[in-house]
């Protein structure tokens, strides 16, 4: 870093807000996204974007009885921040066929946009996919077809699985 320059903020310390999401609500945001889903489709097969779709492309295939699940793994944020994507493992030819060669009939789940990139670069990939998300930031709100709860840019949405149960102190000093 330069002498006067301000240091690199990662995108989780750009987004002030915490928004942590229990198991309880996550079950819950995903089965109300199946919901909306089950009038858009059918599918023939669920394009996991991992490893955040991993978890809800699970709970959605059960719930529409889709039993083929294929995986799109995508690296791009060293925990907060984000650097270049990178592909480490495209469509399966499988999935591809089944999807006619665009896409058509065929959902991408992911557990979130916020910028969009991710996002962006597997519907290139599927053109004709149904995109859904469970949590839509404004900025990659326009790539999703689906999905069931915005929130802000400025927010760090917390999966259970990247969170543990801990102490917190109380509001007040010396309370405790
Ligand atoms: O809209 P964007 O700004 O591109 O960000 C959204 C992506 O970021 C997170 O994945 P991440 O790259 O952290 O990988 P992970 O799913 O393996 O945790 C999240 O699961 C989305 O896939
Ligand atoms: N866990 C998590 N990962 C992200 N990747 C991009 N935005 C977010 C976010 O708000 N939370
Ligand atoms: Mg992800």
């Amino acid at each position: 870093m330069m002498a006067g320059e301000a240091p690199e903020l990662s995108a989780q310390e750009r987004a002030g807000k915490a928004f942590p999401v229990s198991w309880d609500q996550f079950h819950r945001d995903c089965r109300a996204l199946t919901w909306r889903l089950n009038e858009v489709g059918p599918f023939h097969a669920v394009i996991a974007i991992t490893r955040g779709g991993l978890v809800p492309a699970a709970i959605v295939a059960r719930e529409l009885g889709v039993r083929v699940i294929d995986t799109v793994c995508i690296a791009s944020y060293d925990h907060t921040k984000q650097g270049d994507l990178q592909v480490l493992k495209g469509i399966s030819d499988q999935a591809m066929k089944l999807g006619g060669g665009t896409g058509k009939g065929l959902l991408i789940v992911d557990d979130l946009v916020d910028t969009g990139k991710t996002g962006k670069l597997v519907r290139e990939m599927l053109p004709d996919a149904h995109f859904a998300t469970v949590y839509a930031k404004p900025k990659g709100r326009p790539l999703v077809d689906t999905f069931i709860t915005e929130v802000s840019q400025d927010t760090w949405i917390f999966f259970p699985w990247d969170t543990a149960l801990s102490y917190h102190p109380p509001l007040r000093d010396g309370a405790a």
